[in-house]
């Protein structure tokens, strides 16, 4: 039985001040969430105060990004350790806006993955297709690629620790949810892929999300499909009433 899993993805938002006033809220709201595993994913420069202000309770804290090297001279990157430190238990690693704008490719993602783990970290690795890549009929060809190439060289223990978040890029921040069949449909195929890399217990193992635009009013369809195991929430998790409504889609 797989725990589910929610991950609020903060994007480039909040300052510290704000990101504080956020987990606090967050604190009391979840406090008694006992059967959902709930992730926040601040800036950089909040990860350390946020961690610091998380009280006893569900909530884990997760990085949005990371470097796979250990350290060395790369202007602007943050190391896997670094991250580690400031007490993080994931980190999101390939998000569509980092494949998009910031040049990550499967490569890096599995360079990334691989970084995470040797630092004891959780990576929530992200796949996803285009509309274009969707209207040509070739979402599973894209989707199959990503985790293949992404999860090169893990064991099966490894992979069924991880989290893999399908996030369809034309259905983030767009208002536009995939719908729970078609979500479903593309976890499943995900796992299906996991199942021939790295065999059938991992691929029942590994948790998979879904994202883009999730919010209160239709998480719980998602969750009732068989292979969408959490969410990845980007939009909905910025404020603490409706991030509450989607970790308690029970
Ligand atoms: O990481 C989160 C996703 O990009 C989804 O964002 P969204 O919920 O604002 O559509």
């Amino acid at each position: 039985m797989r725990k589910p899993i929610i991950a609020g993805n903060w994007k480039m938002h909040k300052t510290v001040g704000e990101a504080l006033a956020l987990v606090r809220e967050l604190c009391g709201i979840t406090a008694g969430v006992a059967d959902v595993e709930i992730v926040i994913c601040p800036t950089f420069t909040a990860l350390y105060p946020v961690h610091l202000a998380i009280c006893e309770g569900p909530l884990r804290l997760g990085a949005q990004n990371m470097h796979w090297e250990a350290q060395g001279a790369f202007t602007g990157e943050i190391a896997p350790a670094m991250v580690k430190e400031v007490g993080c238990t994931y980190v999101i690693i390939g998000h569509s806006e980092r494949r998009q704008y910031f040049g990550e490719t499967d490569d890096t993602v599995n360079k990334k993955v691989k970084a995470a783990f040797a630092n004891e970290l959780i990576p929530i690795m992200c796949v996803g297709e285009t509309l274009e890549q969707r209207e040509a009929g070739i979402t599973e060809g894209v989707v199959g690629r990503q985790v293949r190439q992404g999860l090169t060289g893990l064991s099966a223990e490894q992979v069924a620790e991880m989290v893999i978040a399908y996030e369809p890029v034309w259905a983030i921040g767009t208002g536009r949810t995939a719908s729970a069949e078609d979500a479903n449909a593309v976890c499943r195929f995900i796992r299906q892929v996991v199942a021939e890399i790295t065999g059938a217990e991992s691929a029942e193992k590994v948790r998979i999300q879904y994202g883009g635009s999730v919010k209160g009013e239709n998480i719980a369809e998602l969750m009732a499909k068989s292979d969408i195991d959490g969410a990845l929430v980007g939009g909905a998790s910025l404020d603490a009433d409706s991030f509450a409504k989607i970790v308690k889609f029970k």
